[in-house]
């Protein structure tokens, strides 16, 4: 089985992919640590977010060892990923990496912000994630300040909006609910809330399947 998450920044996405994960013994990927590790390539080499030629490259030589760095959680890794996640041929390059992964068994959880709508849309069951932006930045602001980084909930809010709007407004796999997604908004829940009702939405789907 494939599940498909996508959601706008910080919505809970990669929580709630996790812990799907683990509850049905899938593999998990968080697609967006993908676009962080080509923007940080480019960062640490000195080049241009927008240096097309060199973004390429770096997505040609993605490491997925490297995706433990804590450097790619940064909000400034954040926001150089949502500059060349938008040049097509990046995306390109990365659309193989990501449906094989979702290909080899047992089965697996990918989140992101087109998995519903290019990389897997097949999918067995999508989820679209939302949360109030002002919910989203809260919770951001206590995990970067329990990480003991100084966060400004002000900042992280427009950090979040500019980039919602980037992604959303991008001609190249916008962000945006495939249409068969199911709706998930956890601005109200905590994290064991939001797992009970998106395992609900999964079972739901199941059953349905079984009996058709
Ligand atoms: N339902 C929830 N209730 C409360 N806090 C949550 C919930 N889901 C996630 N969080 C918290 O919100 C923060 C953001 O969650 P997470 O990193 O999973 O979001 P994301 O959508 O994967 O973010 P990004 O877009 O940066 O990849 C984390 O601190 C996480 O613990
Ligand atoms: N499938 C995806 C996943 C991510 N992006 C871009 O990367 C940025 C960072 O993603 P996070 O999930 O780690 O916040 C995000 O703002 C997108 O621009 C993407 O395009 N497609």
């Amino acid at each position: 089985m494939i599940i498909a998450i996508d959601g706008p920044a910080a919505s809970g996405k990669g929580t709630l992919g996790k812990r799907l994960a683990h509850h049905y013994g899938y593999r998990h990927l968080d697609t967006g640590v993908i676009y962080r590790a080509v923007a940080y390539a480019l960062m640490e080499s000195g080049h241009d977010l927008r240096d097309e030629t060199a973004a390429v490259q770096a997505a040609l030589e993605l490491d997925p060892e490297r995706f433990g760095n804590p450097a790619l959680k940064t909000q400034k890794a954040g926001e150089g990923a949502s500059i060349v996640s938008a040049i097509p041929r990046v995306r390109e390059v990365l659309v193989n990496f990501q449906r094989q992964f979702a290909a080899d068994p047992p089965g697996a959880v990918l989140d992101g912000r087109d998995i519903g709508t290019v990389i897997c849309p097949d999918a067995d069951v999508k989820i679209f994630v939302v949360a109030d932006p002002r919910v989203r930045a809260r919770r951001r602001t206590m995990e970067a300040r329990a990480r003991g980084e100084e966060a400004d909930e002000a900042a992280v809010l427009a950090d979040i909006i500019q980039r919602d709007e980037r992604d959303k407004n991008r001609p190249i796999a916008p962000l945006k609910p495939a249409a068969d997604a199911y709706l998930l908004d956890n601005s109200q829940l905590d994290i064991e809330g939001g797992v009970r009702a998106a395992i609900d939405i999964i079972e739901a789907v199941r059953a349905g399947r079984s009996r058709g």
